[in-house]
């Protein structure tokens, strides 16, 4: 398909059943009132962006709260809208992409919510995009039922709330283009879904809500703010109908935490901890600092260590003080079929929501619908009779920009087995989005976006600072290419020809062994090997 709808705006994906529905000229002509609002600003504030990685880069000391929003932390007098309806108790989220049948089981899952995901488990190909936004608009309007593989696929009479997840400010939409440009994907990715949908969810009880990605600081929070405003108004729906739940996902979010509920006040749902991807921007943003900021193996980065817990506790309380829902993140393990890898799973499922519950948390995610019943009766406990623990107030705790910049408290070793891990964890997630589908169970845990920039990112650190394993080597170049010669084979005899591992390797050897950090994998990616668009 390629139609010019208006004389500024292509739509140049290829076509799809009913996509046209979807890309209605309206709902064009809506994003590019968006983009010719938007667009220039988010632009500055990308640059911002680089502008802050290449100081840390040079070496500057990293950032901490700032003083000249001191008075909103202060000011103890503003609070965050009541919640919005089906937003009351979140005890229960369940998060995966907009496939169609993955759409009807999280709908029907008994979680209270569902975060329907554009973005850490979406692999962005147009047809996932504008598919999963058809899979939505169907869901929304109860037009789902159909049969596949001998299973029926119907929505139950109390589906969870939907809140979907758009894409990062960091990413386009190639296949939408202004003037020869492509669009921002989180303002497709909103709207799209804001355009058709939001007057549907109101008229059954709900609204739309969102869950917005990878903020890096509270003016970005700033521009959804104003997105919200624009598109409320433009179709005439009163303003403060949308709300936001701000992943706190990187570091430099988590020193404005005040400042991001105060800026989408009257818009804001809460904060959710984004663990993965904050794990991931700490090690992005202190590669270059030396052994003090050197995390250990992945899988000893658990969310007790010190420097983990600080920032899930300052969310809690940075919450609560506002009256706005805390909500947990992703525990990595999912169910099996082996009853004895299942047991441990859903074990260690337990003592992760144990402790945001216990935190005071008001809810949390869940990757998988069999994990929906231990999440709940977690929050069961700790809840009583109560929506939520927003009366906790968590006044005892205090965090300092020491405790959020701790990493050394992690403590722990890197080993063979973690850079052989995350090389071959890398290639099979890189492989596996490369093939449309952006979450993977891969060796028992759930692997997406966020975990594979983990894993690409501790290569390059490791390599940078020539990490000592506990046996004494040192991580070099030399070794890590003679271990991704060994992964690929290996991973390669394990997923056959149809696999797209040299091009896996190709992003993983640019991406973790380049002279340079990349900021994400996903970006150079998306524009090399999910469009042929230039
Ligand atoms: C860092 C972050 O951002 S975390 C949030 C982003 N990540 C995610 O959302 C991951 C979501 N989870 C998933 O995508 C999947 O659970 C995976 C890929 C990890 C595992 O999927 P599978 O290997 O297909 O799991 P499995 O075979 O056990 O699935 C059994 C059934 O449950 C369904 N299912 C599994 N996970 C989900 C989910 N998250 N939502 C809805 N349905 C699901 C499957 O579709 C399948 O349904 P079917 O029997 O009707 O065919
Ligand atoms: O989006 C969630 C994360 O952990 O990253
Ligand atoms: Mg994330």
């Amino acid at each position: 398909m390629s139609a010019r709808f208006t004389s500024r705006i292509d739509v140049a994906g290829p076509a799809g059943e009913r996509f046209d529905q979807i890309l209605t000229p309206a709902a064009v002509d809506f994003i590019a009132k968006l983009d010719n609002a938007f667009a220039g600003h988010r632009r500055e504030l990308l640059d911002e962006r680089r502008r802050r990685r290449e100081q840390l880069a040079s070496g500057e000391r990293p950032l901490g709260f700032l003083p000249e929003t001191r008075w909103i932390r202060n000011d103890n007098s503003w609070h965050v809208a009541q919640p919005a309806p089906g937003l009351e108790d979140r005890r229960v989220e369940i998060t995966g992409p907009t496939e169609k049948k993955m759409t009807v089981n999280a709908l029907n899952s008994g979680a209270r919510v569902w975060l329907a995901d554009f973005e850490d488990a979406t692999s962005p190909t147009w047809h996932n995009i504008i598919g999963g936004q058809l899979n939505l608009y169907d869901a929304i309007r109860r037009n789902t039922d159909f049969e596949s593989n001998g299973k029926r696929y119907t929505i139950g009479d109390s589906p969870a709330t939907i809140v979907a997840r758009p894409r990062g400010w960091h990413l386009v939409e190639k296949h939408i283009r202004i003037d020869g440009r492509p669009v921002s994907a989180s303002l497709v990715d909103f709207g799209l879904y804001f355009f058709h949908n939001a007057r549907q969810l109101i008229a059954r009880g709900s609204g739309p809500y969102f869950y917005l990605p990878k903020l890096e600081n509270h003016l970005e929070a700033r521009l959804w703010n104003d997105v919200f405003k624009l598109a409320q108004d433009e179709l005439g729906i009163p303003r403060g109908t949308i709300r936001a739940t701000v992943l706190i996902e990187t570091i430099t979010a988590a020193f404005e935490m005040d400042e991001i509920l105060y800026e989408l006040r009257e818009h804001s749902a809460g904060l959710n901890a984004g663990r993965w991807d904050y794990i991931f921007s700490m090690i992005k943003n202190f590669a270059d600092h030396g052994a003090d900021f050197v995390l250990p193996d992945r899988a000893q980065v658990t969310m007790t260590v010190p420097f983990m817990r600080a920032y899930t506790e300052l969310l809690v309380s940075t919450c609560h003080k506002r009256g706005a829902h805390a909500i947990g993140g992703m525990a990595a393990f999912i169910p099996s079929k082996d009853p004895e890898i299942n047991a441990v799973a859903i074990e260690k499922v337990r003592q992760d929501k144990e402790r945001e519950a216990g935190d005071g948390f008001d809810g949390s995610w869940v990757a998988h619908p069999g994990l929906v019943p231990v999440c709940g009766e977690v929050f069961d406990k700790v809840l009583g009779g109560w929506p939520n623990q927003l009366g906790r107030l968590r006044e005892d705790v205090s965090v300092t920009e020491e405790d959020l910049l701790n990493v050394a408290s992690a403590g722990g070793e890197v080993t063979e087995q973690g850079v052989r891990g995350n090389i071959n964890v890398a290639l099979r997630y890189i492989d596996s989005w490369l093939r449309g589908t952006g979450a993977a169970a891969i060796f028992n845990l759930m692997e997406d976006a966020a975990t594979a920039e983990i894993a690409r990112c501790q290569v390059w650190q490791w390599v940078r600072n020539g990490t000592k394993l506990d046996d004494g080597t040192a991580v070099t170049p030399e070794l890590v290419s003679r271990w991704l010669d060994e992964e690929l084979a290996s991973v390669r005899a394990d997923l056959g020809d149809a696999a797209r591992l040299d091009d896996a390797r190709e992003i993983f050897t640019e991406t973790a062994l380049g002279d340079k950090l990349p900021s994400f994998l996903t970006t150079g990616a998306y524009a090399r090997y999910l469009t042929d668009l230039t």
